[in-house]
């Protein structure tokens, strides 16, 4: 998959991204004009995904300091900043929302005009995407090292292409394998209730000619139970010290590839770790009941009864085989603080 998931369009003056909501049916992009489109785009989940979350809220940043003109530099970095926070409130777990928004909005505060300030932060902004690129393709090549010469591996929800710049995290790994030779087959659980994996993961595979089958989220323990996978490798949307956070399900993924002594993988920038919660002090998004309740205009369940529909679990990190990313594989347990700081191959 070559196009990219989201991108600064200079002609426009415009982010423009992939709207994911319509796939597999339909692929459309989407030129936003305004940071309240962008957010509703977040919110919606027309973009989605850890790493393509801190590219979108960085283009974020650059749009509305693009937008405000107001010549006096304090009251211009106050109206940018709470575009900035406002962006940020769109989805609590992932940390590269933040990460992004910040590290785009910090390299504004010295400008010296709101010209001035608008170019820098769509340059930083563009750097983000490009790194992000970079890092799919190292964690990538970390990854798929680990994987046998032939083998099945199940993954979960959306990291592929789709969920950052372009590449994918656990995706990255399965298309680096495919390209170093290796004969990679892919069962990709649904992942109720957005179907991430379904729409978004099938789509992706079937279109790089990969192999993939889609599962229930359900039916991925029996696979294991009857020898039918030989790894497992999802994204991350936060990572720290003691746990790893993403899509719901991913746990339950994880404690049966335990009981069946499968490897349990995750690929994840280094932007995803967090040095500074443990999990018990990670916010987990809560979402819509009605994402359960419909699909569509069919009602799946009746008006009368209250969902719990969370959007994301905690892997507990003694559960995780190891951990690829841009420099290289962390086995836990391990210190988040040294992995931000090393520079070089862990
Ligand atoms: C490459 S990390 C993608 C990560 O984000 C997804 O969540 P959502 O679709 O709600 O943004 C899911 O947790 C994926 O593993």
């Amino acid at each position: 998959m070559e196009e990219k998931t989201v991108y600064w369009d200079h002609d426009s003056g415009s982010i423009i991204f992939i709207e994911q909501t319509a796939l597999p049916a339909e692929y459309r992009t989407v030129s936003c004009k305004s940071v309240e489109r962008l957010a509703e785009a977040i919110r919606r989940l027309e973009v989605r995904g850890a790493p393509a979350l801190g590219v979108a809220g960085a283009f974020g940043v650059a749009l509305a300091a693009k937008l405000h003109d107001d010549s006096n530099m304090d009251s211009f970095l106050r109206l940018v900043r709470e575009d900035a926070d406002y962006l940020n409130s769109t989805r609590p777990t992932a940390v590269n929302l933040s990460w992004g928004i910040n590290r785009t909005y910090e390299s504004i505060k010295n400008a010296a005009s709101p010209e001035e300030a608008a170019e820098t932060a769509l340059r930083v902004a563009e750097e983000i995407a490009a790194e992000d690129e970079m890092m799919c393709r190292k964690i990538g090549e970390t990854g798929a090292k680990f994987l046998p010469d032939e083998c099945t591996v199940l993954t979960h929800c959306n990291a592929g292409a789709l969920a950052c710049y372009t590449w994918g995290t656990a995706l990255g790994v399965i298309r680096s394998a495919v390209e170093a030779g290796k004969n990679v087959s892919v069962i990709s659980c649904e992942t109720r209730p957005l179907n991430q994996g379904s729409r978004l993961t099938a789509w992706e595979l079937s279109r790089d000619n990969i192999p993939v089958k889609t599962i229930t989220d359900s039916s991925a323990a029996f696979l294991m139970k009857r020898g039918e996978i030989d790894a497992v490798v999802v994204g991350a949307d936060r990572i720290t010290h003691d746990a790893v956070f993403n899509k719901i399900g991913t746990y339950m993924h994880a404690v049966c590839a335990k009981h069946h002594e499968i490897p349990f993988y995750v690929a994840a920038p280094t932007s995803t770790f967090d040095a500074t919660l443990s999990e018990k002090d990670v916010v987990v998004e809560q979402r819509d009941r009605n994402e359960l309740a419909k699909c569509g205009d069919r009602l799946l369940m009746p008006d009368s009864v209250d969902a719990i529909n969370y959007a994301f679990d905690s892997t507990p990190v003694e559960l995780v085989t190891a951990i690829f990313t841009e420099k290289g594989a962390v086995r836990p347990p391990f210190s988040v603080d040294e992995i931000l700081q090393r520079k070089v191959g862990i």
